[in-house]
């Protein structure tokens, strides 16, 4: 038995209901053992904990790790010309190994900011999946499917082979879905085809929704309706569990759409305030009972993964929109940031929450900060005071990714060889 035990921190279970308190955290064969007070156990290593807070590890539910390979290489412009300008060709010329080592950052830049999971939606999906199993971290990964052209079943052949090879690798750390891209992208037949394998072979799926107004004027003019009525006729909500990323553009009745279906919305504040998107329904779908988590998506447009960030974003966000500062408090966005995005990559179960029985997936915060100093309210301090820098170590399935701010599974020199010169060779004259 491995064990590992971290004393005499400040503990946030996230478990609703519980206080923050002082104690210890035992963990056994990458699980939860006790958690509690003063916990009285060898084990094979101890963390002393003193003066940091030890949460469950924030789980960023939309992401294109690999993108990273492409952070600031093309900002301040429409949705729909820096995807179509400037992202599709740099990713045309994206191999395999360009993948790897594009994830690898993105994996690096989120075990530094305290993420232990995260959903993937890309391409050479084997690749993330590798780098996913390298770095120790937890993913949902999908082959993102676009069906613009007869590509005679590749993609989906693709997105399958990702399901059959890698469910479950890495001690249940990898996880699958299937991922038709967006409204806009997929045509009804083969997002018919998408949805009813889904249904029967009881798989997640993942789709971009209702980014921008312009994708709705597009469906609108072809079907003569919203984003999400073209999805919820496809049959999408029905008895599937399904990931919704961006969510921006909802009116009432497609909110009502959306209430009680499996799975939720992926809130991107970050990426819906720098492409100009919107203000997504946040407070609406959560009185609706939808469950929203959160995610950055990728760095090629949100130029950061720092979880913190996005949780500062969306309570911002919230305020603005309704003019009332008490809409979306600080433990509400940590949630967010926690078990509801777990709840979005159907790992509520075994991550999320500090819990005895659950995977230990978690980080240790550094109070021993200026903009950290004093602790008055543990959840406003976290959710308005710090940064995905004050993370000091991330632990994911009882395993040590970084401790004291050091990668101990990455090997940062290399990863900024191979990013660098795989960056610069992919957006050279673009
Ligand atoms: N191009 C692939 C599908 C890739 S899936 C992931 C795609 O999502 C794209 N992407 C990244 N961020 C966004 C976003 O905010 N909205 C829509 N698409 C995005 C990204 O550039 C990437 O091409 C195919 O032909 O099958
Ligand atoms: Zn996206």
């Amino acid at each position: 038995m491995k064990t590992l035990l971290i004393k005499d921190c400040m503990i946030l279970t996230m478990v609703e209901g519980e206080k923050p308190f002082l104690g210890d955290i035992w963990i056994a064969d990458g699980r939860i053992a006790k958690i509690g007070p003063s916990i009285e156990e060898e084990a094979d290593r101890v963390i002393l904990a003193k003066n940091r807070v030890a949460m469950p590890g924030l789980i960023n539910a939309h992401n294109h790790a690999s993108m990273s390979l492409l952070r600031a290489f093309s900002d301040d412009l429409k949705l729909m010309d820096w995807l179509d300008k400037k992202m599709l060709p740099a990713e045309a010329r994206m191999t395999r190994e360009d993948v790897y080592w594009g994830t690898t950052l993105g994996i690096a830049e989120m075990i530094a900011s305290g993420t232990t999971a995260f959903a993937d939606m890309y391409v050479h999906m084997d690749a993330v999946a590798q780098a996913v199993l390298d770095s120790g971290i937890r993913a949902s990964l999908t082959r993102g499917m676009v069906f613009l052209e007869d590509d005679g079943g590749r993609r989906m052949a693709e997105a399958l082979n990702l399901i059959d090879n890698w469910t479950g690798a890495g001690d249940g750390r990898i996880t699958t879905m299937l991922g038709p891209h967006a409204p806009y992208t997929c045509p009804p037949e083969p997002l018919q085809g998408v949805i009813e394998l889904a249904r029967k072979r009881q798989i997640p799926l993942h789709i971009h929704l209702a980014e921008t107004i312009e994708e709705g004027e597009k469906i609108r003019a072809k079907y003569d309706q919203t984003p999400t009525e073209y999805l919820h006729e496809l049959g999408m909500f029905h008895d599937t569990h399904v990931l919704l990323a961006h969510a921006v553009h909802l009116n009432e009745s497609d909110v009502a759409l959306l209430r009680g279906m499996r799975g939720g919305v992926a809130h991107n504040p970050v990426s819906n305030l720098k492409l100009g998107c919107g203000i997504a329904p946040v407070r609406e779908l959560i009185e609706a009972g939808v469950t929203v988590g959160m995610g950055t998506d990728g760095a090629g447009s949100a130029t950061t993964l720092d979880m913190f960030a996005e949780i500062k974003a969306a309570t911002w966000m919230q305020k603005l929109k309704h003019g009332d500062p008490t809409v979306l408090p600080a433990e509400a966005a940590l949630r967010m940031a926690t078990i509801e995005s777990a709840k979005l990559l159907a790992i509520d179960h075994e991550v999320g929450t500090l819990e005895a029985g659950k995977r230990a997936d978690l980080i240790l915060i550094d109070l021993d900060k200026p903009h950290l100093l004093p602790v008055h309210d543990i959840h406003a301090l976290l959710a308005y005071s710090a940064t995905g820098a004050d993370v000091d170590t991330t632990i994911v399935n009882g395993e040590i990714l970084m401790h004291q701010r050091q990668f101990q599974t990455l090997h940062w020199e290399e990863i900024k060889r191979e990013a660098t010169a795989r960056a610069s060779r992919l957006v050279e004259g673009l």
